[in-house]
């Protein structure tokens, strides 16, 4: 798949420890910044990644900062994104098998690494439970409550 990574200053280091899993499972990388460690604000860098997820430039999102939720707010202002901030490998797996998201984010200072490593291979395996009638039922109410609150990229 095409991922779009993208954080502040915060989430700077595990990103790049994110981009180098995604290499390694043979995704391709795109890479919206930051790219360094010097502070920055976040919305700079979301919301072009969050662009691209929405235009379908890339497959998916993955997005990293101090805590995660600051991403996820932005991601979740794009008509047709749909970002989950994740903080252990469970919640990784609903936010695929049961919420279809597209944008994964994750906090670079509360959890270790490790952790967030699993949660990108989660998160990044799991497939949508479209076939169970629930699960599409609450995904489809979503979907819909974006389509009367925001507006598609075409009638910007
Ligand atoms: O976690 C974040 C948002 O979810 C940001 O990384 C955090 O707000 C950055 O703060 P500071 O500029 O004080 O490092």
């Amino acid at each position: 798949m095409k991922i779009a990574v993208a954080g502040d200053h915060a989430g700077f280091a595990l990103k790049e420890e994110v981009k180098a899993l995604l290499t390694s499972l043979e995704h391709e990388v795109v890479d919206f910044g930051a790219h360094n460690e010097e502070a920055c604000d976040l919305p700079d860098y979301i919301y072009p990644a969050s662009l691209a997820v929405a235009e379908g430039k890339v497959d998916r999102g993955i997005f990293i900062d101090g805590v995660g939720y600051g991403s996820a707010m932005i991601a979740n202002k794009i008509y047709g994104v749909y970002a989950a901030v994740c903080q252990d490998p469970f919640c990784a797996e609903l936010a695929r098998s049961h919420s279809d998201t597209n944008v994964l984010c994750i906090g670079g200072k509360i959890i270790g690494s490790a952790i967030a490593l699993e949660i990108v291979k989660v998160w990044m395996t799991t497939e949508h439970l479209g076939d169970v009638e629930k699960y599409k039922r609450r995904v489809d109410k979503v979907v819909k409550i974006s389509e009367k609150h925001l507006k598609p990229l075409s009638d910007l």
